[in-house]
């Protein structure tokens, strides 16, 4: 993961843990960030615990190596210059509970399926970016939540409090922190696996396309691309070009980096270069709520080598976009730093433009990325958080004809989406009705789409990139 199935494995570069180098660094984080306003951090209630678990956390291992870090921002300069795409998906939120074999294999044929079907189209490398094994801390629009009168502290994700609406479930917990950690460590562990022991090899092409997605509309014009592989590969092979190199792919791990005392506490000295990393994940992003200029998520990310991405909503100005490239990226690194438009399909056409051209015209060397989920939020009358399938398939045509308008190059999608067959977004070619999102509704924060629906999503981004081409 992050690396080619071992082969260019990157070697473990940072120096070891609580190292006087370490230790410095996370002296002067902390100094830092601490003298700035945090947004969305939770009220924990006991100092001493909070101590006790950053010091836990101070003493793992990495999650990944600052040499993955610097390959991904390789990809990502490729993405800038309109030579790769990006495909970046999984959980609204991770949960501990979902730490399973099944949930992470799911969620991997759901990428491998999109990234295949992407490749095919774009005709250049896509990125495939997981937002896996770190993407526990969610921000919250209240801090409380009433139910019946009721009301509680808001869940801000499994790293934080339990989900459960009691009093005792959501004190928030700091020791959760550590619990995160290892299910961020185990998830990895299998993602590594799994990428590495042959699960992603193209030659498996049909063996993702299983169970329930396999019968649906956009399941079975995936299995006639998939058939057009396999032609192909049986071509190369009659013609002896070696397709080992076909067996594994790269895939990065990805989360917001929101919950500032477990970012920190996993930041890390490279020690190769000297340099700051955060290990919890290879790319972390500062969300719509916390970016700040003068805030601490900027500054946490501003110190941090690791490529960056930042989320734009619709009231983001043309400077305020240049003075976060000049906070995140001043030496415009190409890959270091990504832009995550989430405008909303209303206003994408309108909000986007300005922000380009300003990007264009001040020469910034920024990827553009699409999330078209969080503009697009509603509540159905059943009371469930939703997103309509076509909302969303907006969005992204906003954000090609935008580009294509401008120019530019639009680097890719970022999505919240799940393996299983959940209804949790209305629409889609297997249309799920609003009356019928209450079936299997299982996301504890925002929805998803289900894995016919990304799967279909795929194919419709395909067409806007063959269409380009
Ligand atoms: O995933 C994003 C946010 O955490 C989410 O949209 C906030 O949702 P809320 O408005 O229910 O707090
Ligand atoms: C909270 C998220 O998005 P945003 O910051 O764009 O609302 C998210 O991607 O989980």
């Amino acid at each position: 993961m992050g690396v080619r199935g071992g082969r260019d494995a990157a070697r473990p570069t940072l120096s070891g843990v609580n190292s006087p180098e370490d230790l410095a660094l996370y002296t002067e984080l902390t100094e830092a960030v601490g003298a700035l306003p945090a947004g969305q951090q939770p009220e924990w209630p006991d100092p001493a615990a909070v101590h006790d678990a950053v010091a836990q956390l101070r003493a793992m291992p990495p999650l990944v190596f600052a040499g993955e870090c610097d390959v991904l921002r390789e990809r990502l300069a490729a993405v800038s210059r309109g030579e790769a795409f990006v495909l970046q998906g999984g959980d609204c939120a991770e949960t501990f509970a979902g730490v399973s074999a099944d949930n992470v294999r799911n969620k991997l044929k759901t990428l491998l399926q999109m990234a295949v079907v992407l490749t095919y189209a774009a005709s250049v490398p896509v990125v495939k970016i997981a937002r896996l094994a770190g993407q526990y801390a969610k921000p919250r629009s209240k801090s409380t939540e009433t139910r019946d009168g009721v009301t509680l502290p808001a869940f801000r994700g499994d790293i934080v409090n339990d989900f459960e609406f009691t009093p005792g479930a959501r004190v928030p917990d700091p020791h959760r922190m550590v619990r995160a950690y290892h299910a961020s460590s185990a998830t990895l562990n299998l993602t590594r696996a799994f990428v590495g022991g042959g699960f992603a090899d193209l030659h498996q092409v049909h063996a993702w396309n299983t169970d329930f997605v396999r019968t649906s509309p956009a399941g079975q014009r995936y299995e006639r691309l998939a058939r057009r592989l396999d032609q192909a590969l049986k071509f190369m092979r009659a013609i002896e070009i070696d397709t080992d190199q076909l067996r594994t792919v790269e895939l990065y791990s990805s989360h917001e980096a929101l919950l500032l005392d477990y970012e920190l506490a996993l930041t890390r000295v490279d020690s190769r270069t000297g340099a700051p990393y955060d290990v919890s994940g290879h790319y972390v992003w500062i969300g719509e709520r916390t970016r700040q200029l003068d805030g601490a998520h900027l500054e946490f990310a501003a110190r941090i080598r690791n490529p960056i991405g930042v989320k734009v909503g619709p009231t983001t100005t043309p400077d305020q976009l240049l003075a976060l490239a000049e906070k995140l990226d001043p030496q415009r690194e190409p890959g270091r730093l990504t832009f995550v438009t989430r405008m909303g399909a209303g206003k994408i056409r309108e909000a986007l433009p300005a922000l380009v051209q300003k990007a264009a015209a001040d020469g910034l060397v920024a990827s553009w990325i699409c999330d078209p989920m969080h503009g697009n939020t509603y509540e159905a009358a059943s009371g469930h958080k939703t997103r309509r399938f076509d909302d969303v398939v907006d969005e992204v045509r906003g954000f090609f004809e935008v580009h294509r308008a401008l120019g530019t190059h639009p680097g890719g999608i970022h999505v919240e989406l799940t393996g299983d067959d959940v209804t949790e977004c209305v629409g889609g070619g297997d249309p799920i009705a609003e009356d019928g999102l209450g079936s299997r509704y299982e996301t504890v924060c925002d929805p998803r789409l289900n894995r016919t629906q990304s799967l279909e999503l795929a194919f419709l981004v395909a067409e806007l990139l063959e269409s380009s081409n």
